[in-house]
């Protein structure tokens, strides 16, 4: 073959290799790219990783991220984990080659990040460990493979996403690896155009559409979930809401809509705080992702729609009179009651109130 026969046959079979992508990818691709705009917009970050050619894949990603695509836009967190000589060189001397990316996980990874795992063959056993570590760190998987999706494909999980590329030869599943790459960034780009630039704060969201709610959270798990009046926020409640929230990965906060607070017989009086003012309250502290409301008794409908993983209340709480608890526990979740460590109360707090003013 001549020079021109190289070229002329690499990129025809590059061509056809893309066109049959295209047709297997386009829904996981669109599932994908959501997901990752979600992960970002949540201020969680991307952790890459390859070897050899993938290993480029896997930095192309992150300085895309971490700098610009196309569009002007604030700075993403991404982080190539084969970059770090020092770092990859002393896992892989002390302990051996496979943890060179999951010990970095281990170190820099937190629940609701994406690893970005890319190994053509699925078989690279760094890229597997790297997958298993980020998974039991409450982090999930874009997985870029080809192949068969090798031992990678069985270990992810539902909320895990598989790229697929339907093609044996090494060479043509990176190159549409790169163009996923890029297509993923395209998306990141055009989310974050016009946007503020990062706050050194996370503030949760207010999400008053429960649709919308369990969407955003599917891939935040183990979700926890936690519900009550909130009136009146004390240091109490503030400890007790950072303590769920390291239960997992995300935290979800339902509020007694007004009417269903009136319904407690807390008092004529009493919810002090509109339940917008209660939930713009609770969505402005940093251990809370989402705050919603429920209109019923109890949340139970909310829970059931949610899924949580993991259930809490307060240490006033015994679990048995947890709303949902049984049903939480039949699906494999945690039921939790969390002692308060400060004990205030909203009712004693307001008599104080009261009974202070001249
Ligand atoms: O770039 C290439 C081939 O095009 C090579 O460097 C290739 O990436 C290396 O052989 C990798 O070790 C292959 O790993 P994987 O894709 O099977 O996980
Ligand atoms: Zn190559």
């Amino acid at each position: 073959m001549t020079g021109n026969d190289w070229i002329g046959s690499a990129l025809h079979n590059s061509i056809t290799c893309m066109g049959h992508s295209a047709a297997v990818l386009a829904a996981p691709f669109a599932q994908a790219s959501r997901r990752l705009i979600a992960t970002l917009q949540a201020g969680g970050q991307v952790l890459s990783c390859g070897n050899g050619g993938s290993s480029g894949d896997a930095q192309h990603l992150a300085s895309e991220l971490v700098n610009r695509f196309e569009t002007t836009r604030r700075a993403l967190p991404a982080i190539a984990l084969s970059t770090d000589s020092s770092v990859v060189t002393a896992i892989a001397n002390d302990a051996c080659y496979e943890q060179i990316f999951a010990r970095q996980i281990e170190a820099l990874g937190r629940p609701g990040d994406c690893l970005v795992a890319f190994s053509t063959s699925g078989n690279s056993a760094n890229v597997i460990a790297a997958a298993r570590t980020a998974q039991q760190r409450g982090m999930w998987v874009l997985a870029l493979t080809g192949k068969e999706g090798g031992q990678l494909a069985p270990l992810l999980r539902p909320v895990d996403i598989e790229l697929r590329v339907p093609e044996q030869n090494t060479a043509r599943i990176q190159e549409v690896h790169l163009v996923l790459i890029h297509a993923l960034c395209s998306g990141v780009d055009a989310s974050f155009v016009g946007d503020a630039p990062a706050s050194v704060f996370h503030t949760g969201q207010v999400l008053r559409d429960w649709d919308a709610l369990g969407e955003a959270c599917t891939f935040r798990r183990p979700l926890v979930f936690t519900n009550g009046v909130f009136d009146v926020l004390h240091r109490g409640h503030v400890q007790y809401l950072a303590e769920a929230r390291a239960e997992g990965a995300c935290l979800v906060v339902g509020v007694n809509s007004d009417a269903s607070v009136r319904r407690l017989g807390k008092g004529a009086d009493r919810p002090v705080n509109s339940e917008e003012d209660r939930m713009a309250v609770l969505a402005g502290l940093q251990a809370v992702d989402f705050v919603t409301a429920f209109d019923d008794d109890t949340p139970l409908k909310l829970i059931q729609h949610l899924q949580p993983d993991v259930l809490i209340k307060g240490g006033d709480w015994p679990i048995e009179r947890i709303v949902g608890a049984d049903w939480v526990q039949a699906g494999g979740g945690r039921v939790l009651s969390i002692p308060f460590r400060h004990e205030r109360s909203t009712t004693a707090l307001l008599q104080k109130i009261r009974g202070s003013q001249p």
